[in-house]
């Protein structure tokens, strides 16, 4: 049995929390709102978040981040990208010991362009972790919370931390992978919601499946194209934290970033939209991120741009669907560097 904090108590760091309680670890939720570590505690529900989901008895919620991670084996950062740099200063803070640190964020910062394991590299001392874990796939915290068979994998630089962060989370419904490639895996996640946010807005313009499979294909050929521009290794992207999570996150109603698009494509305005939803819609900010990389790398994403286009510069999204649609003639893996094993004859 280990100690664990999980930093962030949302849907995810809420149902990450239930499967480290259900192997048998002394978890501690931590929140920075007094009223949900009540709720947690006295009623054990986390309704905002997971709703109608009984939460274990023996999992505790913290407000007092020291206490929190009072001499814990393990860390889990599990809060949107926007609050990374914050909850690891004040981690860096109150932390005095070595630890696992992990994290199940999925997000590019707009500003400084970093990955989430970066910018947590950036903010906490060396001292404190040996190195990090990320942990990305195919996961809406909705089915993990019922105990739904679901998969996913944990990269780190060092494969002996990758195996202990497997080790505190698999079970037999929560199946985890080791993947080496820490950039691809990280990168997979997310960039997906950039794709799900159009898989929702197409869906939303009324288009059909036809539509939908192009964007989930032609998508993971952009996700790809930028990932290995930024050394990643192609092939995670056919994996579980790429195509994988690409998939899950076009197809299920429970996609906070499709449902948001889905809000968008039946024309209601973006402000309106991320108040309905009351929880974080990565894919916003990560679409900028991702604008601004490409930009800077000269990589071609144009289901990216076209996104960019709705939600930052007021496009109608039917006119961008149009543009898609008629660029230039193209061979399907013109620019991909996969050793295609094939050539045209003419
Ligand atoms: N939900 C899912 O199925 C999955 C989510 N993820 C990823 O996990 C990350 C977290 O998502 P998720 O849990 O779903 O998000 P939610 O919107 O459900 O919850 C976010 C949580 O983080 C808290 N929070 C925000 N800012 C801070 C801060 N500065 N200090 C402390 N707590 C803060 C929020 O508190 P408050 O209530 O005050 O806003 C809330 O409890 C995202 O990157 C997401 O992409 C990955 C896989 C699956
Ligand atoms: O990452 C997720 C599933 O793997 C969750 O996606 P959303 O943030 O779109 O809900």
């Amino acid at each position: 049995m280990s100690k664990i904090a999980v930093l962030g108590a949302g849907s995810w760091g809420t149902a990450l929390s239930m499967v480290l309680v259900d192997n048998g670890h002394d978890v501690r939720l931590w929140t920075h709102r007094e009223q949900q570590a009540e709720e947690i505690n006295g009623s054990h529900r986390n309704d905002r978040y997971l709703k109608e989901i009984d939460l274990p008895a023996e999992l505790v919620a913290y407000t007092d981040l020291e206490r929190a991670v009072h001499e814990v084996d393990a860390i889990l950062v599990v809060v949107p990208t926007k609050a990374i740099r914050q909850v690891a200063s004040q981690l860096a803070k109150v932390l005095h010991h070595e630890v696992t640190l992990i994290h199940a964020t999925k997000g590019i910062d707009p500003d400084s362009l970093k990955r989430v394991s970066e910018m947590l590299e950036e903010e906490l001392p060396r001292s404190l972790y040996r190195e990090l874990v990320v942990l990305s796939g195919p996961s809406h915290a909705e089915e993990v919370a019922l105990g739904q068979p679901t998969t996913v994998a944990v990269s780190s630089r060092q494969i002996e931390e990758a195996e202990i962060a497997q080790d505190l989370f698999i079970n037999e419904r929560f199946r985890v992978y080791t993947n080496p490639d820490l950039v691809g895996v990280e990168l997979g996640g997310a960039l997906k919601n950039i794709i799900a946010l159009g898989a929702g807005i197409s869906d939303g313009l009324g288009y059909g499946d036809n539509a939908k499979s192009a964007l989930i294909t032609r998508g993971i050929a952009e996700i790809s194209r930028l990932g290995v521009s930024m050394g990643a290794s192609p092939l995670t992207f056919a994996g579980l934290t790429g195509v994988g999570d690409l998939i899950v996150t076009c197809t299920s109603p429970h996609s906070r970033n499709w449902r948001a698009g889905h809000l968008l494509g039946k024309g209601y305005a973006m402000d309106d939209v991320l108040e309905e939803m009351g929880m974080v819609v990565e894919g916003v900010r990560t679409t900028k991120a991702a604008y601004r990389l490409a930009t800077e790398q000269n990589v071609e994403l144009p289901i990216t741009m076209g996104l960019y286009k709705v939600l930052f510069e007021d496009a109608n999204p039917k006119d961008v669907v149009d543009q898609l649609m008629t660029r230039g003639r193209r061979h399907e893996m013109e620019d991909l560097e996969y050793g295609l094993g094939g050539h045209f004859s003419r």
